[in-house]
């Protein structure tokens, strides 16, 4: 080997988490080596949430036409969507973002970064390149890909993943997506808003992972922008045609559904990235749904950490930070650190937003029982959400024993920013009585939280001993 490295911490993949982690040491003196083969700022900035939500922009600004309609904002003729324009608005906005993740920053920051494969050849080496790395302590942050489903006639069509996605300059005529998740959703919802026809094919639920109630608002809002969601059916050929391609999916009833479209999009879930690593040389198991890891993020080797989307968990660029920061707790300070996915929220980006922290009703159901309540706070009897003519939305808090909250839903706009405050109850272990009694600017959509928890004390004035303390204090003048 031309090179050896011994630093103190070798960080493999330069995303969301590997970023974090080198920062973060490299901010304490702490002598790290990041190692990246593609692109600086990994999935997030280049092929993920940044593209993603450039693009939502783009679609909400296609849809401001319509929405002025209900102030008396009438503007004539329908927009023209120039959706090559709209792709450099998502090509500006990562140019935007992309010198906080770049190499001449991390090495300002006095990271060593290597831009070639990394590949472990032993339990404590790592190669990459001409150069050997033997590191005190690794941590594998390589993410994962578009998961591309054993559909027949897939391998023979062009398709798209969402790295090729942003790559589009013209608008597809007709775009069919495999795959109702977050990408799908999202996806669906902005492309029709720039004008494009969508299918969207799934095979169980659409947005199965969040609550099925306030999922429902999103999936009636995306069908009435004209997005054709085929729930429960899924795709099972595909074959390409002169004009594009042709998709074959089949119900749960066995009713067998026909589209042809110019463009496919697969968003079918995530594959961790763990091919050609050499874990195996290094002593560290994986599945397919990751490389396995403890409470701690540790891997079967004790010397290697694995975190983000690598490790099979939560696939968050916020859970990929969250766990740069525990991981640096343990290799730098040496403090014991226990990740925890109760505390973690997530938001979908669709208008409206579709946001969740902690538990959901029904793991609050079956961890505490008949102990938990819902408490519930409906957008339209909200003044601001009436103000602004957006009254579709609903928020749940589930409070558990003594009131806890254990969890919160909410879909509507503004959801993902309401989320931050129900995070943080939730991480801080707070009660109703702190989300009653804290005082929010009027007129806020953040008032739907106080009300949804000043509800938890609906029964109070009709209790008979608050009823006699009241009476009791009435006596003393
Ligand atoms: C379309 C889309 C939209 C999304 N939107 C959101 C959102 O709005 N909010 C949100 O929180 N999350 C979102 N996500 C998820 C988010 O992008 C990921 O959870 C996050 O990027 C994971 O970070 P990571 O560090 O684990 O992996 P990544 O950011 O993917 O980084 C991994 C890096 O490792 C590199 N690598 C892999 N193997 C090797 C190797 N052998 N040697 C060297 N380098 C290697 C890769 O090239 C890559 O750069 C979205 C994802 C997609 C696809
Ligand atoms: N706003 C955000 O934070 C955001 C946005 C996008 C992605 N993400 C992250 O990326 C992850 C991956 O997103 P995703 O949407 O690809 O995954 P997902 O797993 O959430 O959804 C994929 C969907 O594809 C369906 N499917 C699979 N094979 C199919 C077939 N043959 N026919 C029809 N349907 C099929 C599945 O039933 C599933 O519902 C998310 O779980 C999330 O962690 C986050």
């Amino acid at each position: 080997m031309a090179n050896v490295l011994t630093p103190d911490i070798c960080v493999i993949g330069a995303g969301s988490g590997g970023l974090s982690v080198a920062a973060a040491a490299a901010a304490f003196g702490v002598d790290v080596v990041l190692i990246e083969k593609g692109l600086m700022g990994g999935d997030c900035l280049n092929y993920g949430c940044v593209p993603s939500k450039a693009l939502i922009a783009a679609g909400k600004a296609a849809q401001a036409n319509v929405k002025g309609e209900k102030f008396g904002v009438h503007a004539g003729t329908p927009p023209t969507i120039e959706f090559a324009e709209a792709n450099d608005h998502v090509r500006n906005v990562i140019a935007a973002i992309e010198p906080h993740d770049s190499q001449e920053r991390f090495e300002g920051l006095g990271v060593t970064v290597l831009r070639d494969e990394a590949r472990f050849t032993a339990p404590d080496t790592v190669v990459s390149g001409e150069t050997e790395i033997k590191a005190r302590r690794f941590v594998v942050a390589t993410g994962s890909s578009a998961l591309v489903p054993p559909i027949p006639g897939l391998d023979g069509v062009p398709y798209l993943t969402n790295e090729t996605l942003f790559e589009l300059r013209e608008k597809p005529d007709h775009l069919v997506i495999i795959g109702g998740g977050p990408i799908g959703l999202e996806m669906a919802q902005a492309h029709r808003r720039l004008g494009a026809k969508v299918t969207v094919f799934e095979a169980a639920k659409a947005l199965g992972k969040d609550d099925a109630e306030l999922a429902g608002v999103v999936l009636a809002q995306l069908k009435s922008d004209g997005v054709e969601i085929l729930e429960e059916t899924g795709v099972e050929a595909v074959s390409e045609t002169d004009a594009g391609v042709t998709v074959k999916g089949k119900t749960k009833s066995g009713e067998e559904i026909e589209v042809s479209a110019s463009h496919l999009l697969v968003a079918a879930g995530r594959r961790p990235n763990v091919d050609n690593l050499g874990l195996e040389q290094a002593g560290i198991d994986f599945d397919r749904r990751g490389i396995k890891v403890d409470k701690g993020l540790r891997t079967t080797n004790r010397k290697v950490y694995a975190i983000g989307d690598v490790a099979g968990g939560l696939q968050f660029t916020h859970v990929a930070g969250y766990q740069a920061g525990l991981v640096i707790r343990s290799i730098l300070f040496r403090l014991p650190i226990a990740m925890n996915d109760d505390v973690v929220p997530w938001v979908t980006y669709t208008s409206p937003e579709l946001g969740h922290v902690g538990l959901s009703e029904a793991d609050a159901l079956k961890k505490h029982g008949d102990k938990i309540k819902v408490l519930t706070a409906e957008y339209d009897r909200n003044d601001r959400a009436l103000a602004e003519g957006e009254t579709i939305g609903k928020l749940k808090l589930i409070a558990g024993p003594g009131g806890r909250l254990l969890g919160a839903d909410i879909v509507g706009a503004q959801a993902g920013e309401i989320v931050n405050l129900l995070s943080l109850a939730v991480s801080k272990k707070m009660a109703m009585k702190d989300l009653a009694g804290f005082i929010s600017p009027y007129p806020t959509l953040g008032e739907l939280v106080r009300r949804a928890a000043i509800s938890y004390y609906a029964d109070a004035p009709k209790n008979v001993w608050v009823r006699r303390a009241i009476g009791l204090l009435r006596k003393f003048g």
